[in-house]
């Protein structure tokens, strides 16, 4: 059925007369993203019926087992951005190292970081999954990228969004004036513009946290975690909810919905590897469209968004949501005598019932 709502493309058409002058290049590259969304939407969708579910036997550079998915859908991002002219070159999760283009295709100007398919142990449980992107300008347009040409701080970020696979499909974009949702018309084959100026509410009482690495936390993330679950008895004086779904775009898109904070936190489980989430194409674009949409994402120590990557790989501890719940979460990373690196077992409930502040 066609509808009087906007459709993605006329959307994007709207934000370029904002930018006289633009080439509409980035508008392309969104919806070449797009279709791409809607493509891995389709194979998701069909499931078992066409043969996608399932290990494909192999590791990629962070020794995590790839799903047949991860692959697919890691080609699909690559087929549909490649040739259009838009970007010089891209780096995913699934890849060692950047992409390059073939040779017979032209370079732009912008660089795409991307998680194909995000939450990819879901997905044969049939859980909401996802892809994540993220946007900069290539530091010389219409040039092969070197690796340190992606090693920009996600504050210089054109546009990120992401795309949830749940009951209905929806990409989540900013270009840097707000967050919008679109919902895929399975029928039509087009994303339209049903979720205007995503914003997060300030203050919440749901946290996300993978609590199975309770004892490799640091001290002030025990000491949030503790406070809530001690609920209206203890310092923070109510009670709190917990939701973990294993996959970041279903916790984004819960947090960006309806609030909550997020913590996947820097822990001493493997302290080399700083965090479980990748800066470059998880954290990043998470982080851009969180406070995008009037939240924030930390580190626990500094913004996300300011995080001068050294690795394109490299993980990051990513604590996001709700302001007041963030702003506490880094308050504590500063307090003294909190702000230490010991392990978590040396903490116990130490602040458990130290007033609230
Ligand atoms: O299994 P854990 O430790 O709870 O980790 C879950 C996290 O791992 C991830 O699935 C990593 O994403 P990939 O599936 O792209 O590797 C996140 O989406 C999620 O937040
Ligand atoms: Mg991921
Ligand atoms: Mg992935």
């Amino acid at each position: 059925m066609i509808t009087d709502r906007t459709t993605l493309a006329r959307f994007l058409i709207e934000e370029r007369r904002r930018h006289p002058g633009s080439s509409g290049e980035l508008n392309a590259l969104i919806l070449d993203v797009a279709l791409a969304c809607k493509a891995i939407s389709g194979r998701i969708a069909s499931g078992a019926l066409s043969d996608i579910l399932g290990k494909a036997g192999a590791e990629n550079v962070q020794g995590e087992q790839q799903q047949k998915l991860d692959l697919l859908a890691n080609d699909i991002v690559l087929r549909a951005t490649e040739w259009g002219g838009q970007v010089a070159g891209m780096v995913s999760e699934e890849l060692a190292e950047p992409y390059v283009l073939p040779a017979a295709f032209p370079r732009g100007k912008y660089l795409l970081a991307f998680d194909p398919l995000d939450g990819s142990s879901n997905i044969d449980v049939n859980v909401s999954v996802g892809s994540i992107f993220s946007i900069l300008r290539a530091p010389t347009p219409g040039a092969d990228p070197s690796a340190a040409d992606f090693l920009q701080p996600g504050v210089q970020q054109v546009a990120a969004g992401y795309a949830i696979y749940g009951p209905s499909t929806l990409l989540v974009l900013s270009v840097g004036r707000g967050v919008h949702g679109f919902t895929l018309d399975p029928e039509l084959g087009e994303f339209f513009w049903t979720h205007p100026d995503i914003t997060v509410p300030t203050s919440t009482s749901e946290f996300a946290v993978n609590s199975s690495n309770r004892r490799f936390w640091e001290r002030p993330v025990g000491r949030y975690i503790d406070e809530c679950l001690a609920g209206v008895a203890g310092p923070r004086r109510k009670d709190f909810n917990m939701r973990w779904v294993a996959s970041l775009v279903a916790e984004a898109h819960r947090i960006l919905t309806r609030g909550g904070v997020f913590l996947y936190p820097r822990d001493t489980k493997t302290p080399d590897m700083r965090g479980r989430l990748r800066l470059l194409y998880e954290a990043n674009p998470i982080a851009f469209l969180v406070e995008q949409a009037g939240g924030l994402a930390t580190t626990g120590r500094m913004p996300v968004l300011d995080v001068q990557p050294t690795d394109l790989h490299q993980r990051v501890g990513f604590i996001f949501g709700c302001r007041e719940e963030v702003e506490r979460i880094v308050r504590y990373h500063h307090e003294p005598g909190d702000a230490d690196d010991a392990s978590y077992p040396l903490y116990g409930l130490r602040g458990l019932y130290r007033a609230a502040t």
